[in-house]
């Protein structure tokens, strides 16, 4: 089974994406019961249609069945028709896309919030930029490979073919990826928001990647292109996004 049958399947992220996700959809007028920061979190929260333009909107509140998970999952997850829609990060569908480049998963709406770069880097007395920090590293590691650390490997690999940096390595992490500089890898490809993290852990940043054509990831909202085939599906998908359309503008 994929999905909940005859809903429209939402995923709403957990995580840092959800403070920023929570003033948005009540602005724009919708309300997730027990969708909040409280450790009562509802990871099934129904929705509600609270201002007139809402209800006018969307038709069919009921038929929505929302679900809070990680925006990591909701590519994939989206893709195999588990969810409908799903409120990501462009991030994580520019990794999802690198990965499955026939990926149904498309991107509805940039919205504005979770704004980090993705960026390389290296311990900070290694180079002020990649050239500097390859040379560097070529004349100390005796033709070793180049060993880069992400949660984002897909991205962190097209950057490292990108930049011709053979011969190279991708060490794929969990979290807490800015600790293995100097001693478990070379260079890591993060996000970050503030810069405190690597500045905090002594690095410095000396490349930030693309992302889906972008200098820096926010959240968006993500649709199975093979849902808007369905035309009341379809109907429930644009009446949301006009909905986010109009608090944006
Ligand atoms: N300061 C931030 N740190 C990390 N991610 C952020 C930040 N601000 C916005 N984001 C976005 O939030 C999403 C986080 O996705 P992820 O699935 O890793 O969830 P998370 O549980 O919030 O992450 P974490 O494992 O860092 O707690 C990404 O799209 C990312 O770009
Ligand atoms: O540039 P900054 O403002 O410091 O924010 C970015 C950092 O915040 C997140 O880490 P988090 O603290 O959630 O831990 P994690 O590494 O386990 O994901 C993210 O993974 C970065 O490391």
């Amino acid at each position: 089974m994929t999905g909940i049958p005859d809903k429209l399947n939402f995923a709403l992220p957990d995580g840092h994406l959800m403070s920023h996700v929570l003033p948005f959809i009540e602005g724009a007028g919708l309300g997730f019961d027990g969708y909040d920061e409280t450790s009562d979190l509802n990871r099934r929260p129904p929705m509600r249609t609270e201002s007139d333009t809402a209800k006018t909107l969307i038709q069919q509140p009921d038929r929505v069945a929302a679900k809070v998970i990680r925006p990591q999952d909701m590519p994939v997850h989206v893709a195999n028709g588990n969810f409908d829609i799903a409120i990501s990060g462009t991030d994580w569908l520019a990794e999802h896309r690198q990965r499955f480049p026939k990926s149904p998963v498309i991107e509805k709406l940039r919205m504005g919030f979770g704004k980090v770069r993705i960026v390389a880097a290296v311990h900070q007395d290694d180079g002020d930029n990649l050239p500097d920090f390859i040379e560097s590293f070529r004349s100390r590691s005796g033709g070793e490979y180049l060993k880069i650390a992400s949660e984002y490997v897909y991205l962190a690999d097209s950057y490292a073919q990108k930049k011709n940096l053979h011969p190279y390595r991708v060490i794929m992490t969990y979290g807490a990826t800015e600790s293995l500089i100097p001693e478990d890898c070379d260079m890591i490809v993060e996000n970050t928001e503030t810069g405190n993290t690597l500045r905090k852990n002594n690095l410095k940043i000396i490349d930030t990647l693309e992302v889906l054509g972008a200098s820096e990831s926010e959240g968006c909202l993500i649709a199975n292109q093979e849902s808007l085939e369905i035309p009341w599906k379809k109907e429930l998908v644009e009446g949301i996004v006009s909905l986010f359309e109009n608090y944006l503008k």
